[in-house]
Parts: structure tokens; C-alpha cells; sequence
């Protein structure tokens, strides 16, 4: 199937979200409760509805509540059962807070996606040192509060036997390296050998830590990164075009329900073939690798 990106970036709305086709069952996640970071926008946003649509009971977390609530409004007024929890995951006591709130609300917790992130596109050698420690900040430490203070909420409130809790992160691919972003790959990087190392320390729990790897993905995210680097994007693998936001969703929730059961410190990576095969100059393409012609 072929999506340009203009068709790709229509699929990111909430009504498109919504209907669009799913392999999934409609009762995947009845009785169960997931968590989503960042779940106003983009990803996140994808992610939550989904696993709304398939019955979870659904937490979304971020910085903006205007962008929670208008998300929330849209599932509810579909039947689905959602609540917005504004907060900034590089607050350990904000993290505390929204886990108090998920218990107080539904006293239970299946599934955590870690997807709220974001940084910025310069050459490494200009990086300030207060622009590297918000980007690690954000996605490092933000991260490791959620995953830890989840694993936390297990070790207090044991799933039933049978039943895995699953952590999602959602990270970037590493493999290549990522010009432009490196404070970013450096803190995925962590994130992703956090998740093995833990995902060996938290089983006794019943806890999976897997992480999703998206390559360009059409969302609202790219709105930070230079006009010539979004013009090359959608050509960054061997599918050109950009991934969408449903397509990264579908990852998470492979791994959420109980297709992953048997699944832990894996990384999925979903990205058309792009650690394979293209370029992604996310500050735009230096002169010395432009091509000729
Ligand atoms: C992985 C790449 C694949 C390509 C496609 C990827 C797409 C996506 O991942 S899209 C997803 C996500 N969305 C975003 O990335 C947007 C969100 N980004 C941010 O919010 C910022 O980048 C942030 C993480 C740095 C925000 O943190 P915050 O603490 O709010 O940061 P400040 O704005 O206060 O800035 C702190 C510091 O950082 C330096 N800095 C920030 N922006 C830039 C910039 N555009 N250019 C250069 N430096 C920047 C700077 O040092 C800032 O300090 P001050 O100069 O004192 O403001
Ligand atoms: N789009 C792409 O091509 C790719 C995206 N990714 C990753 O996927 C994830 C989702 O990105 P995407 O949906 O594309 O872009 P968005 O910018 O739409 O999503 C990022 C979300 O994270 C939230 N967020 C950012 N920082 C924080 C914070 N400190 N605390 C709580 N929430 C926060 C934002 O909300 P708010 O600002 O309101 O807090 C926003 O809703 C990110 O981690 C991104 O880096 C990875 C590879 C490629």
C-alpha cells in the first residue's frame, strides 16, 4: 500500500484515528487499564485511541491539558473511558501524581507506553549545554521516572497470576546514528539498554519492557525541523514515505496485549526499512554529502 505524505498526515486526526481499519479485536483490552504519555498528539494520540477503541480504559499524560482534553472529550463522547492527567514526566513528583490519580480512579494498571518525547535538530558540535540536558531530561530521565515508578505500582499492586504488566518505549532507531540528533540517540540509546537490563530484572514481577522504534512518522512533530529536511522525509527508506501514527500505534499494542506475551527486552523497529536503506538529515543536508546534480 502506498501513502503519500499528505495522505499519510490526514490519517493523523482523532476521526480518522478512529475508523481507521484495525487487526485487533474490539474486547483486546476489556477490563484492563493502559497508561499513555504524550498521548495529546501525534503517537501518543494514536495509541491511546486505539487501545480506547479496543476496550481499555485509557490514562494520557502531558504537558498541555488543552491538547488531553480535547482528546478525551473526542473518546468520550464515543463511549470510551479516558482521563487526562496533566504532566510533565521529567517531574518525578508529577510522575507520583499521575499513578496516584490511575489508582485512585481505577485501583488497577495493565500498560504503560512511554511515547512522550521530543527534540530539537542541530549539528552536535553547536549543542549548548542546557539544550543537551533538556533533550537527555526529556527523553532519558522522563522516561526511566515512568518505567520505574510503574514497575513500582506492580511490585505494590501484583497483576493476577497469568497476567503481564507491559512497558512500552517508544524511542528511535540507533542503529545508524541520526545526524543532527544526537543528543536524542544518545538518550534513546540509554532508554533501550535500560529496557534490556530491566526487562531481566522486572520479570519475577510479571513485567515486560519492550521498545518501539518509529522511523519518520507523520505528526505533528515535524513542525520543529528545517523545511529542507522535511522535504527530503518521506524519502528516508526504501518505501518512501513516511510511516503513520496508526501504523506506530499497532506496534505498541502488538506488544501491549497478549501477542507479546513471550516477548521482553525486544526492540520492534518500525520504519519502512529505514535502518537499512536512506538518509535522514533532520538539520538539513550538510554541503559535503550533498549529492551531485
Ligand atoms: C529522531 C528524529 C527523527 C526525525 C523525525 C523525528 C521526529 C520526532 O521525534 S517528532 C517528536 C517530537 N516532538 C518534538 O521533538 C518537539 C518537542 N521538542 C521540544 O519540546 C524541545 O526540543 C525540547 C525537548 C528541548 C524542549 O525542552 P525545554 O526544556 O522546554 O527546552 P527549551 O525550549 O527551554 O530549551 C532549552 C535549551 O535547549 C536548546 N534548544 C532548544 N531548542 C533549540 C533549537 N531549536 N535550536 C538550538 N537549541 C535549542 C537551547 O539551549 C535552550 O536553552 P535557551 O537557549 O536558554 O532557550
Ligand atoms: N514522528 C516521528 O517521525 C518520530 C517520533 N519519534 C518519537 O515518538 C514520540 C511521539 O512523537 P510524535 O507523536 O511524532 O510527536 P508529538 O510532538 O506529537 O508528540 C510528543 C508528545 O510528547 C509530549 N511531551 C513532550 N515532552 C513531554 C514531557 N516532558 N512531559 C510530558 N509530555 C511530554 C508532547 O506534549 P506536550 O508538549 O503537551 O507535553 C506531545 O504530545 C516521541 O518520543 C518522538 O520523539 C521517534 C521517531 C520518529
Amino acid at each position: 500500500m502506498s501513502t503519500t505524505p499528505e495522505q499519510a498526515e490526514q490519517q493523523n486526526t482523532p476521526e480518522a484515528l478512529w475508523a481507521a481499519e484495525t487487526v485487533y479485536r474490539p474486547d483486546l483490552f476489556a477490563g484492563k487499564v493502559a497508561l499513555v504519555s504524550g498521548g495529546g498528539s501525534g503517537i501518543g494520540r494514536a495509541t491511546a485511541l486505539l487501545f480506547a477503541r479496543l476496550g481499555a480504559k485509557v490514562a494520557i499524560c502531558g504537558r498541555t491539558a488543552e491538547k488531553l482534553d480535547a482528546v478525551v472529550e473526542f473518546a468520550r463522547a464515543r463511549g470510551a473511558e479516558m482521563i487526562a492527567v496533566p504532566t510533565n514526566v521529567r517531574e518525578p513528583e508529577q510522575v507520583e501524581a499521575l499513578f496516584a490519580r490511575i489508582d485512585d480512579t481505577w485501583g488497577r494498571l495493565d500498560c504503560v507506553v512511554n511515547n512522550a518525547g521530543g527534540q530539537y535538530p542541530q549539528q552536535a558540535i553547536d549543542y549548548a549545554p542546557k539544550g543537551w540536558a533538556a533533550v537527555i531530561n526529556n527523553n532519558l530521565n522522563g522516561s526511566w521516572y515512568m518505567m520505574q515508578r510503574a514497575a513500582q505500582y506492580w511490585r505494590e499492586h501484583p497483576l493476577p497470576t497469568g497476567v503481564s504488566a507491559s512497558i512500552v518505549n517508544v524511542v528511535v532507531v540507533t542503529e545508524r546514528g541520526m545526524p543532527g540528533v544526537a543528543h536524542t540517540v544518545a538518550a534513546r540509546a540509554g532508554i533501550i539498554g535500560a529496557s534490556r537490563t530491566v526487562a531481566v530484572e522486572w520479570a519475577p514481577l510479571g513485567i515486560r519492557v519492550n521498545c518501539v522504534a518509529p522511523g519518520l512518522t507523520a505528526t505533528e512533530g515535524l513542525s520543529v525541523y528545517p523545511p529542507e529536511a522535511v522535504r527530503e522525509f518521506p524519502l528516508a527508506n526504501p518505501m518512501k514515505r513516511p510511516g503513520t501514527a496508526m501504523e506506530i500505534a499497532e506496534g505498541c499494542i502488538y506488544l501491549s496485549a497478549s501477542s507479546g506475551r513471550f516477548i521482553t527486552g525486544e526492540v520492534l523497529t518500525i520504519d519502512g526499512g529505514g535502518k537499512l536503506w536512506g538518509e535522514l538529515w533532520t538539520a538539513g543536508r550538510p554541503e559535503y554529502y550533498k549529492l551531485p546534480g
